[in-house]
């Protein structure tokens, strides 16, 4: 193991870069909150601003990605359509297979420059989350009960809501409704044959509910749908903690765009069509496995500086206080202060990542990432 490496393995590293986050995150969150009376005076500045505050917690993850674990992020998409990607308002149909499958989506954001007003459908659960679901609350993030009744309604006037939105945004859809686990896996396909529908080999049944609706209320605004394969090289189990820990994993992601005009308005033909699409995305999984790749050329955007450039600004302003702050206490002199420091911080630590022999976010017998946050969000 190289010194690089070895530090990264590091508790303290770890500290840092959480301590970094969750302060600079709060202190985000409180910044939001300030720019509310702006929505009232000048509703497009203050998304503007919203944008860019939300882009300082997001890049904090993709900095941890790109620059901490040194994971490559490789695109497959056809050449005609690459430079379109950031340029125009988009839904990202993306199969839900992996714990960073999200941070994944916000790499290729941040290459395209639509990190910050990047969106989702997120359950309701992820907006009670102190930093990213706070921020999201302000980032116009469209929340779901996974009530169909209740989100026909909500989720339809969220997304009305962006019909002006200000900037170019990908709004990400998990169709699968829930991340892949064998358990699942073999429930979803109990439902395909019910419904008569072909089985799929690596993706759950997909719900047409929520497409359907989103492609209707984004229509005229978004210009198309990039159907999104992603999958990782040598069957790796990426985790958050493994990012964390600086492991360097192999991403490949598989983008056809395809413009909306070429889906359906009819709901029941929408559904025949997404299904449709999801027997697509299982074959080019297949072929994946079989060979390595996707189909179709590698055109990868670089990483760009600026992820790394907003993490080192946050750290330094941050660290300095804390720096401060544990030269009085070593100055103090007061053995029984430092020890309840460290056993504080050592409790915390222990409190956010405790390895579980099955993970509920993915399913796998892995060491999973298992921060307490997401452990509380998984619980149905
Ligand atoms: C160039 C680069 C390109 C791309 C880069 C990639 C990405 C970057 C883009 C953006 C990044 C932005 C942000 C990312 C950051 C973070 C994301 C993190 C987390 C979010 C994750 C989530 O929260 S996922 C959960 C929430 N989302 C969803 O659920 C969406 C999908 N669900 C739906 O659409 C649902 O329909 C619904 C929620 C709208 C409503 O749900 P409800 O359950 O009420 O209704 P349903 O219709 O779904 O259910 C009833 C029907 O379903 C059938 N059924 C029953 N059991 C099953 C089963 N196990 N599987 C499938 N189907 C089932 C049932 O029979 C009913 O069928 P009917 O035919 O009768 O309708
Ligand atoms: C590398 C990290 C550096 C910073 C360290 C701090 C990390 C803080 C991490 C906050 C993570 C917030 C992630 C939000 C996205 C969570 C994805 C998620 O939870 O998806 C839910 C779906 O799957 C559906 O769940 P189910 O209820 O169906 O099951």
């Amino acid at each position: 193991m190289g010194i690089l490496q070895l530090l990264k393995s590091q508790f303290l590293c770890h500290l840092i870069i959480c301590y970094v986050f969750l302060v600079s995150g709060l202190i985000i969150n409180l910044l939001q909150v300030c720019t509310l009376p702006l929505w009232l005076v000048s509703k497009q500045l203050a998304r503007r601003i919203n944008i860019r505050l939300g882009y300082c917690v997001s890049s904090q993850m993709v900095a941890a990605l790109e620059w901490w674990s040194g994971t490559e992020c490789t695109l497959y998409t056809d050449p005609k359509s690459y430079p379109l990607y950031g340029n125009e308002n988009a839904i990202v149909v993306l199969n839900h297979s992996f714990e960073i499958d999200f941070l994944c989506g916000w790499t290729f954001c941040e290459r395209f420059g639509v990190l910050g007003s990047s969106k989702v459908l997120a359950k309701k659960e992820l907006s009670y989350v102190p930093v990213i679901g706070w921020m999201w609350y302000f980032l116009e993030i469209v929340f779901c009960k996974r009530k169909w009744e209740e989100d026909r309604r909500t989720v339809a006037q969220s997304l009305q809501n962006l019909q002006d939105y200000p900037e170019n945004f990908w709004f990400l859809l998990y169709c699968e409704g829930t991340r892949l686990t064998p358990k699942k896996h073999q429930i979803s396909m109990q439902v395909a044959e019910s419904k008569g529908l072909p089985k799929l080999k690596y993706h759950l049944l997909p719900r047409t509910k929520g497409f359907w609706v989103t492609v209707q209320n984004l229509r005229g605004n978004a210009a198309a749908v990039y159907d999104s394969t992603l999958n990782f090289r040598n069957n790796e189990t990426p985790t958050l903690l493994g990012i964390l820990n600086g492991k360097k994993y192999h991403a490949d992601l598989y983008v056809r765009r395809i413009p909306l005009d070429l889906i359906p308005e009819d709901e029941a033909e929408c559904a025949a069509w997404l299904h449709k699409l999801y027997q697509e995305k299982d074959s080019f999984q297949e072929h994946y496995t079989q060979t390595g790749r996707f189909p179709g050329p590698i055109v990868s955007p670089p990483r760009r500086p600026w992820a790394l450039i907003n993490w080192l600004f946050w750290a330094c302003l941050l660290l300095y206080p804390l720096g401060l702050l544990f030269a009085q206490l070593i100055s103090s002199g007061s053995v029984l202060t430092i020890l309840a420091s460290v056993a504080l911080c050592t409790a915390g630590w222990f409190h956010a990542f405790t390895p579980k022999a099955k993970s509920p976010c993915t399913g796998c017998n892995s060491p999973s990432f298992s921060l307490t946050i997401v452990f509380v969000l998984n619980v149905p």
